[in-house]
């Protein structure tokens, strides 16, 4: 079997770019069987990553010690989403450092199973950039809370608050998405709502330019309301619901708690801000379930903290609040 001219074609553009850029990788993704030889030769001196679903057709190339295969979870994802859980699989395990420059090649426009090449495309990824992007993957922990766009527009909200603050002053706050009228009977507004008059379009949080205006708001006192559709409900609440039966760790204060308390009383997640460290904890059920530190670009999510597990005993609700 020899490899099709557009194969060809394709790596030798890729070893190119390895050496002229210069770039760290090649990722080779592909679920269709190649001349692995003579991608071998091709490709002599390049680090190269191969990514599959197919553990049949990487196998044989585990024996290769140049070559690092990566596994990808069996599911119908977009090519894109393939290549970001693959890449963000590299970093997690050391195999590759954020900031590294990575020639990809896949087959992105072709997906018949007998697609005549192997492979059709051809992207330079900068790592450093291209880590903030890679959030859907994880957000799959969430389940069914809100469409991945809005959970999207929502984490990068919230690290955006977490990291840029406002005037050069660090915010804290607490985003709260879903369960809006639940969530809203068991709060009361601190001051007026400042989303009151606006239409749903300058309410979207998908959109950046609303995204801007609610990091401004973000510096008001009190959490935010979003609802599934990513439509921003309300500002400056002060979020009820009880304490107890809430798991937070050591040396958090009130606004986790309060966040904490709020997903577990609701089917809402709720994201908190800390002011002191910039770092963003996703709560759901009362749990937390995300955690996403505040570096400058760029982050690597964390489904779990590999620290000290201990948590704060549950504290009980300190607003006393009655539906507003
Ligand atoms: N129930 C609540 N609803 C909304 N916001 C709250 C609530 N309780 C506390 N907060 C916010 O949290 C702030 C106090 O944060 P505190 O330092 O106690 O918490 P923390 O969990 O340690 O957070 P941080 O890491 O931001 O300091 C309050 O000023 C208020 O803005």
């Amino acid at each position: 079997m020899s490899l099709p001219s557009q194969s060809v074609a394709l790596l030798q553009a890729a070893r190119d770019l390895v050496k002229s850029l210069p770039a760290d990788a090649v990722l080779l993704l592909t679920e269709t069987s190649i001349d692995w030889d003579e991608v071998g030769r091709m490709l002599a001196g390049c680090k190269l990553f191969v990514a599959a679903e197919n553990p049949a057709l990487t196998k044989s190339l585990r024996e290769n010690p140049d070559w690092t295969v990566i596994d990808l979870d069996p599911e119908p994802l977009p090519t894109q989403e393939r290549m970001n859980a693959a890449l963000l699989k590299a970093v997690t395990e050391d195999l590759l450092q954020p900031g590294s420059h990575i020639v990809a090649i896949y087959n992105g426009i072709a997906t018949l199973e007998d697609a005549p090449e192997p492979v059709d495309s051809l992207s330079v990824i900068h790592l450093g950039e291209h880590l903030e992007r890679m959030t859907a993957q994880d957000l799959r922990v969430l389940g069914d809370a809100a469409p991945i766009d809005v959970l999207r527009a929502v984490v990068d909200l919230a690290t955006e608050i977490g990291r840029e603050g406002r005037e050069g002053q660090p915010i804290g706050t607490i985003l709260v998405v879903g369960d809006t009228r639940k969530v809203l009977s068991l709060s009361h507004f601190q001051n007026f709502n400042p989303f009151r008059g606006y239409s749903r379009a300058e309410r979207d949080v998908r959109k950046r330019d609303v995204r801007e205006q609610i990091k401004e708001i973000a510096k008001l006192d009190g959490a935010l309301l979003i609802g599934r559709d990513g439509i921003a409900e309300a500002a400056c609440l002060h979020l009820g619901g009880r304490g107890d039966g809430v798991n937070i760790r050591k040396g958090f204060g009130s606004r986790h708690m309060a966040a904490a308390a709020i997903s577990k009383q609701t089917s809402s997640v709720a994201f908190a801000v800390s002011q002191s460290s910039g770092s963003v904890r996703v709560f759901q059920g009362g749990e937390e379930v995300l955690h996403i530190e505040p570096l400058a670009r760029p982050h690597v999510w964390q489904p779990f903290r590999l620290e000290n597990q201990e948590q704060a005993p549950a504290e009980p609700d300190d607003s006393g609040d009655e539906v507003s």
